[in-house]
């Protein structure tokens, strides 16, 4: 568990770490090694840790799959994502070196033999480890379908008996309510709470982890919280994208579980929470817990499904080869998710999420409610927004007086950027921070079990009516590939009381010659 120390500054606490660290004698064991999250996120975090000496001494990281591939193909593959834009030697030179401490082994992932051919592996490289014990993370990069034989299998033939084992799991945890519970009981017979990982790698996002500090540490942001300044609040998460090769696995799945019900609903519980008693990782997710506990489940009118068709030049999600012709996967949706407490009721969060989008975006934007109306009639509403990805930063808009003899009020902005704001800093990839998490044995940013079953209540009944359980399937809107979205998104917000500036919106800069 974490203790809270004051920082140098003596501000802004900071956290010291009294977990069960690993230092030394540790393999991490990636499975489904072959794939695109391994290949994509994985290994280069693992990598980014490694350059930046935050690894274990004498790690070694060895992937299994049932891809046959010799080392060099292994290799290539999950060294193909880091970047090295400038070929820059010594980031050349860390990539062999990162290469000799990373194996391959191929099997399979429900049969017992399997899974003890890689121990005897993973004993041939313990072997020459310097006494004390060993230590094996298991990371399941995998689909769900089998995080359980997988998880079993590798308690019964993987365990080290003198050292720590952990086991990373990813999200999706299940495709329901039920799916979830059975999904968790079944792991929870091999693994223990403290030994699971749960990743939802939002959390592990600079700007997500900002919004506590955000809220907490500012009083002029905490006293405007509420139903009585807040208008309607946006979560929205765009790629410029579509699902192309993942149709298998997308389209049993589909936008919400891909995205919504985790990601959107871990920024929305942080960014509506109360205030924690501490930073400890049990004391953060009580209250999101208790938060997710006043959202009712979503209604059918407040969802907006969409499904993008070919446009400039891309293909649609149907023409995907890996997609059945007659899918009605929605790969976007839009729904409205209401918090019945004291601080929150009436105020709209709007959960939006798609794919083969106009642009990659996330952010989250907080719109307050209008002035008074008198002396300033059709002002523009202030509005903060945390722009997650790509390039951070929180901005507010604000109004102000146009510079000169006239007194007229203009949208503007006070900017935080984090590029121009903090311009030594390297911000960490999400999986860097939540790896060494691991490693450090800190469940702060990872999911407990209870905030699943809560996720899942919400969003369950909604699911099974797009999984056509209780009548017809619906069908998503069609829309471009590289549009905005359906086109009954505008009237969508703005039924929920989302309005645009009044005046037209230019940022970071307004020249004064066009107002
Ligand atoms: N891709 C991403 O950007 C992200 C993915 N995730 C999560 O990570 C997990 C893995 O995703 P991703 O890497 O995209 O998926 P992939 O489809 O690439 O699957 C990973 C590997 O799992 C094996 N596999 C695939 N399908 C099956 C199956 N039906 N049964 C058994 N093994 C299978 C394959 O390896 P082999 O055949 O060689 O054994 C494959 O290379 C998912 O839970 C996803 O939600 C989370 C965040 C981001
Ligand atoms: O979990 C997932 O996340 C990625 C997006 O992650 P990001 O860090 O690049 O925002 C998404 O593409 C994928 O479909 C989903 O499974």
């Amino acid at each position: 568990m974490a203790s809270m120390t004051r920082s140098p500054s003596g501000t802004i606490p900071s956290m010291e770490i009294s977990h069960d660290q690993l230092k030394d004698n540790t393999i991490v064991i990636v499975f489904g090694a072959s794939g695109d999250l391994a290949k994509k996120k994985t290994y280069p975090a693992l990598f980014g840790l490694y350059r930046n000496g935050y690894l274990p001494k004498d790690i070694h990281i060895v992937g299994y799959a049932r891809t046959k591939m010799d080392d060099a193909e292994y290799h290539k593959r999950t060294t193909g994502y880091i970047k090295n834009p400038d070929n820059d030697p010594e980031v050349t030179a860390k990539i062999e070196e990162f290469k000799k401490l990373s194996t391959y082994v191929s099997g399979g992932y429900e049969d017992a033999p399997s899974f003890q051919n890689l121990t005897k592996h993973l004993e041939s490289i313990e072997a020459n480890y310097k006494g004390g014990d060993v230590n094996r993370i298991f990371y399941l990069a995998l689909p769900p379908s089998v995080f359980v034989p997988v998880g079993k299998h590798v308690r019964d033939n993987c365990y080290s008996s003198k050292g720590v084992n952990r086991i990373i799991i990813e999200k999706p945890f299940g495709k329901d309510l039920d799916s979830c519970r059975e999904l968790l009981s079944s792991l929870k017979q091999s693994w223990t709470e403290d030994e699971t990982f749960r990743i939802d790698h939002y959390l592990g996002k600079e700007m997500v982890k900002n919004i506590l500090v955000l809220r907490f540490a500012n009083v002029a942001m905490g006293s405007a919280w509420d139903k009585n300044s807040v208008s309607n609040v946006q979560i929205t998460f765009k790629e410029p994208f579509g699902t192309e090769g993942r149709g298998g696995y997308f389209d049993e799945f589909g936008m919400i579980r891909d995205v919504l019900q985790n990601h959107l609903l871990q920024v929305l519980s942080i960014l509506t929470m109360e205030r924690p008693v501490s930073f400890a990782s049990e004391d953060i997710r009580d209250e999101k817990v208790k938060v997710l506990r006043c959202i009712p489940p979503i209604e059918r009118k407040d969802t907006l499904l969409g499904q993008y068709v070919a446009a400039n030049g891309k293909p649609g999600y149907l023409d995907d080869d890996t997609v059945p012709k007659d899918s009605v996967c929605p790969t976007f949706a839009a729904t409205t998710l209401w918090i019945n407490n004291e601080r929150w009721e009436g105020v709209p969060f709007i959960l939006k999420a798609g794919k083969a989008l106009n642009e990659a975006k996330v952010e989250i934007r907080v719109q307050f409610k209008d002035v008074a109306q008198g002396i300033f009639k059709d002002v523009s509403r202030n509005e903060l927004v945390m722009r997650i990805q790509p390039s951070e930063a929180v901005y507010l808009k604000m109004n102000t007086k146009t510079p000169g003899l006239n007194f007229r009020a203009i949208p503007t902005e006070m900017d935080l950027t984090y590029k121009r704001r903090f311009t030594d800093t390297k911000i960490p990839e999400a999986y860097e921070a939540l790896i060494l998490d691991a490693l450090k044995g800190d469940h702060s940013n990872f999911v407990r079990d209870d905030e699943l079953d809560v996720a899942w209540k919400i969003f369950t009944p909604i699911l099974h009516w797009i999984d056509g359980k209780d009548g017809p399937r619906p069908k998503p809107a069609p829309y471009p590939y590289g549009s905005r979205g359906p086109k009954e998104l505008d009237a969508y917000i703005a039924k929920l009381g989302y309005k645009r500036s009044a005046e037209e919106y230019s940022w970071p800069t307004t020249s004064m010659s066009n107002l």
